[in-house]
């Protein structure tokens, strides 16, 4: 399903204000509420696994290395764990790469069905004109991505330019054809919440299928706090127009633990729906070691049986 998108609607955040403290303070209760219960830790990290976008995204990316990271998305968990614990058929949720790595990306995933997730638009900075990104959408489509992880213009957020960032949104979710989009923020350029909120609401009403925070590139990357004002306008967004959109934390996720804080994030702000694939993508590439290495001590500890494993 892709996100229709509405007309630009600046009644729906104009004007928005956010308590920052409040927001802070509960980010910081995440990591550490209750609603996961320790037993189920196995299960979420492995819910985890199927909803990353395993990314590269260096200047000296070669076949070879995608080829790899195809590998990987193919078998994320060794198969002896997945074994231990009675689960089949475990992959990632994408692989995200270059526009020019996209072909050796498709080539390597086979008929996998794993999609194919293209970052464009110029990024990370998105500086180019905007013929040059949609061409290099078309480019990337082309090539056979199923996905497009697009760039917006920080600077028509910084300066309230509403009507320019929803219309280049606009553009873009068009260039995309048949392709979701993936619209990132780089919520850490922003300045502030309030500026986050209206870009998110405003990339919603262009069409984007999923809002993500980040590019990985910007001094401050993927944040729960950022991210709980995401959530909160994508729960508005359903609300006004029944539509679910999907929403993608990245850059800096390392760790299990983190995987685990922003399930919770899904959970207790947008429901049970947001934890899988289609509405949730973690952009990371180099989360999965730290996610084997604790299930595998699960498995090997008291989280062998495979009838605990079922998510809480
Ligand atoms: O979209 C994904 C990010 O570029 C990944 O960032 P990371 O390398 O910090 O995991």
């Amino acid at each position: 399903m892709t996100n229709p998108g509405t007309d630009l609607r600046p009644d729906w955040f104009e004007g928005i204000r956010i308590n920052t403290p409040a927001v802070e303070r509960r980010a910081a209760t995440l990591p550490a509420r209750r609603s996961l219960k320790k037993d189920h830790q196995a299960a979420w990290l492995l819910n985890a696994v199927r909803c990353i976008d395993l990314t590269t995204l260096a200047g000296d990316d070669t076949p070879d290395r995608v080829a790899r990271l195809c590998a990987k998305a193919r078998q994320p968990i060794a198969p002896e764990l997945l074994q231990a614990v009675g689960v089949t058929g475990l992959t990632t949720g994408a692989v995200c790469v270059y526009p020019t790595m996209v072909a050796p990306a498709k080539r390597a995933l086979g008929d996998s069905g794993i999609p194919v997730a293209s970052v464009a638009t110029g990024f990370p900075a998105g500086l180019m004109p905007l013929d040059l990104r949609l061409a290099e959408i078309r480019y990337a489509v082309d090539q056979g991505a199923d996905e497009i992880d697009i760039v917006i213009t920080r600077a028509h957020v910084l300066q309230a330019n509403w009507i320019a960032l929803y219309d280049e949104l606009r553009a873009m979710r068009e260039a995309c054809g048949t392709a979701r989009m993936k619209a990132i923020l780089a919520t850490g350029d922003l300045k502030s919440l309030e500026n986050v909120a209206c870009a998110s609401h405003v990339a919603m009403q262009a069409g984007a299928d999923w809002i993500k925070t980040s590019t990985g590139k910007e001094g401050v990357n993927a944040t729960l706090a950022v991210s709980l004002v995401m959530c909160r306008t994508i729960r508005d967004h359903h609300a006004r127009t029944g539509v679910k959109v999907g929403f993608k934390p990245a850059g800096g996720l390392r760790t299990a633990k983190d995987a685990i804080s922003w399930q919770v994030l899904m959970a207790e702000e947008l429901g049970r729906d947001w934890l899988a694939p289609d509405l949730f993508r973690i952009g990371a590439s180099s989360l999965l070691g730290d996610i084997e290495r604790q299930i595998s001590h699960h498995v090997t500890g008291r989280y062998a049986a495979s009838h605990r494993l079922a998510p809480a």
